[in-house]
């Protein structure tokens, strides 16, 4: 054979080989794949076995010890929703995650069987000034607990490595708190944390905060993964994970990280039934937004301590400097701040020296300040999972108090232009665009599918604005909206425009859309019959579900969204989508929020959702007459905001009418049957509509 035809055999057969290594790596990766599901069913198995079991019993042998110290040391009479269930499975020492909403009370979970038991509890938490907080109050109680950081000076380290080292000191420390960097970079820790155990003084480790460990958690903290250890150098010690972040990855992913796959994972629910849910209109000019705002701080939140959160150190800086110069009693909160500043100023607000802390998200984890009465979202959040935890912060004592949001379709931007580089950035802004924009559902509807939680409507106990404007004396249902043609006008603008070589903006393409701006801009044809802002929630609307697409450009200083047509633009997509749901009119005005919560008492705790909707009717007063002045009126008793809410009153008559109705008339019932029978006739060639229902006025109470 010659050399020519050895290597062709050779390569021949080499060739062989990579394909029969090609197979193999394929049926590695089925294999790997197929094994992964069993050891998932196996986990969720074992998951389920753990939930099965009636965790609320009180006859365990630590029972008596648990409700006597709940009692005597904490002060408390009755558990909260799963603390009962979270500490038998802890003491039964199974891994166990509660998932709970913020200030329902999760630090008690381990805190109470840590001083019912002889070793010592390990807890590990984010943040110096959440654990200070928290040795504070467990020192008041009498209980030892010292706090390891890397700050901690050398005699306080000392002396908690005597404790942790003495088979008979630990036991008189109860709980020692470390941050996730100590833990990972202290040697000396581990070790004495390893005497501990084989000492078997170690009685459990906590994990405040446990959402941190998973990449996918909005506030991952890289050392946090150095706590993936702990199960393999102390496997008989329990391990109690509590976090106020509910999403189902988020949880897996700290399940794996945490090698405690198959723990139970136990979920109070994410109603916190004392807040009031409601979202306002945003005025386009600054000056109005911060009049707003100084209404609100000085009118209805008055005496009233609460959280504005903004967008940006600048939007905190200006909005505080505004404020400040209509005397309203705030200051700003930011990263970009000295420590020292922040603690004075979180100081200063925790004593009501302050009523309003103006802040970033950087004023977030460890806040505990019981009677937080508001948290106003002057920019809405980046996900629906940052604006619960930020809405999380009010009403810790269970009383009354107001969430509210003020949107435009302007902030939209500032958010997607920040976040739509992130994995699920731009899908988590519109899923909190759409919290703004809906129409018609229960805002905790939209928490409740974030947390794949069934929700009933009629557990919100009228305490969102959509559930408690539906229930007023009378119902109306918002107008079916034809959107079909507004939406060709608008993507016949966008097109008008590319010709031109010219991108637009979602706002100027409203300008354009509005006969505004530019004249070459704008179409040879009228502009819409509609009022400006309706026209721009359509515009909210269509982007988010994808009609109209946003496309990012970087300049050298910011990143511009201009809008483009959107993956469902196609003819097939407008024609045979005709039952899309538009939940239109979209926000709610500035009367609904006042008028749904006027009457509501700061002080009172609701002792259940139902009751409290019931408490809540009568402040509905029984008017059969139309949608007027005086019905209004009748509701409100301060003149201050009768004045702002009067003015808004015409543009909330607007957006019920369409363009036929739209003379001056106020809309008395006789004009709303005429605008439903106009608008059942109206249904040609609708993409967009309200539910099928006929809209009408619907007697109530
Ligand atoms: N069963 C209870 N009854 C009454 N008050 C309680 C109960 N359990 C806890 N609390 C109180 O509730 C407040 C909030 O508790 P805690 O700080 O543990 O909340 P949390 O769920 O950890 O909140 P966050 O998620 O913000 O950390 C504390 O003042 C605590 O004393």
């Amino acid at each position: 054979m010659s050399a020519e035809e050895n290597i062709s055999q050779i390569n021949e057969r080499i060739k062989n080989i990579d394909t029969e290594i090609e197979r193999l790596s394929v049926l590695k990766r089925k294999l790997n794949i197929a094994k992964e599901k069993l050891q998932d069913r196996k986990y969720l198995e074992q998951s389920n076995h753990l939930a099965s079991n009636d965790w609320s019993q009180e006859n365990y042998p630590w029972s008596n010890k648990i409700r006597e110290n709940l009692q005597s040391v904490f002060k408390i009479q009755t558990f909260r929703s799963q603390q009962l269930e979270t500490i038998n499975v802890t003491m039964s020492k199974i891994d166990v995650i509660l998932v709970a909403p913020t200030g329902c009370g999760k630090s008690l979970c381990f805190q109470l069987p840590a001083i019912t038991e002889a070793g010592v509890t390990l807890v590990v938490s984010p943040l110096i000034s959440l654990m200070e907080d928290q040795l504070h109050g467990l020192r008041k109680k009498g209980i030892s607990a010292e706090l390891l950081s890397m700050s901690t000076d050398s005699e306080t380290v000392n002396r908690i490595h005597r404790f942790l080292n003495d088979a008979d000191l630990s036991n008189k420390l109860k709980l020692l708190y470390v941050t996730p960097e100590r833990m990972a970079k202290s040697k000396r820790l581990m070790s004495a944390l390893q005497k501990c155990y084989q000492k078997e003084m170690l009685e459990r480790i906590a994990i405040d905060e446990v959402h941190c460990c998973s990449i996918l958690g909005h506030d991952f903290r890289p050392d946090y993964k150095y706590l993936g250890t702990l199960k393999s150098l102390f496997p008989k010690i329990p391990i109690i994970g509590v976090t106020a972040t509910a999403s189902r990855r988020v949880i897996i992913d700290v399940q794996k990280m945490l090698n405690i796959r198959g723990c139970l994972v136990l979920n109070a629910p994410f109603n916190r039934p004392n807040l009031f849910y409601g979202v306002i209109e945003k005025p386009n000019e600054n000056d109005a937004v911060y009049d707003l705002l100084s209404n609100l701080l000085k009118i209805r939140y008055k005496n009233k301590s609460g959280i504005i959160y903004t967008f940006s150190i600048k939007d905190t800086e200006t909005l505080v400097s505004e404020l400040l110069q209509r005397d309203c009693k705030v200051r700003a909160y930011h990263a970009s701040l000295e420590a020292n500043q922040r603690s004075k100023v979180y100081q200063k607000w925790m004593m009501n020296e302050i009523q309003a802390v103006v802040a970033t998200i950087a004023f977030g984890l460890g806040i505990d300040k019981p009677d937080v009465r508001f948290v106003i979202h002057h920019v809405m959040s980046k996900s629906i999972e940052n604006f619960y935890q930020e809405t999380g912060r009010c009403g810790r004592d269970g009383k009354y108090a107001e969430s509210v949001l003020l949107y435009k379709l302007g902030d939209i931007f500032k958010i997607s232009t920040m976040t739509f580089v992130e994995t699920n950035g731009l899908q988590n802004a519109y899923s909190m665009v759409g919290y703004c924009i809906n129409g018609k559902n229960c805002r905790r509807d939209i928490f409740s599918k974030f947390f794949t939680e069934v929700w009933s409507d009629k557990n919100c106990g009228k305490m969102c604005d959509h559930c408690s404007f539906n229930s007023r004396s009378r119902k109306i249902m918002p107008p079916v909206t034809n959107i079909t043609s507004h939406y060709r006008t608008l993507l016949r603008i966008i097109e008008n425009a590319r010709g031109m070589d010219i991108k637009l903006t979602a706002l100027k393409l409203v300008d354009a859309w509005f006969h505004k701006g530019p004249t070459k801009l704008r179409l040879e044809i009228s502009p819409p019959a509609i009022d400006r802002n309706l026209g721009e929630q359509i515009v909210a609307f269509l982007i988010i579900n994808h009609f109209l697409e946003e496309d990012f450009h970087y300049t050298a200083y910011n990143t511009i969204s201009y809008i483009k047509k959107g993956s469902k633009s196609t003819q097939d997509e407008i024609d045979y989508q005709p039952s899309r749901i538009c939940e239109l009119p979209l926000v709610t005005e500035l009367e609904d929020i006042f008028n749904a919560s006027h009457s509501r008492s700061y002080d009172e705790e609701p002792e259940s959702h139902l009751s409290h909707a019931t408490k809540k009717q009568r402040i509905f007063i029984d008017d059969t007459d139309s949608l007027n002045d005086s019905f209004i009126n009748n509701l409100l008793k301060d003149a201050e905001m009768k004045k702002l809410i009067d003015e808004r009153i015409d543009l909330k008559v607007q957006k019920l009418l369409t363009a036929n109705d739209r003379e001056k008339q106020k809309p008395n019932e006789k004009s709303l049957n005429a605008l439903t029978d106009q608008l059942d006739s109206d249904h040609d060639d609708v993409i967009e509509v309200i539910p099928k229902v006929k809209p009408e006025v619907i007697e109530i109470d």
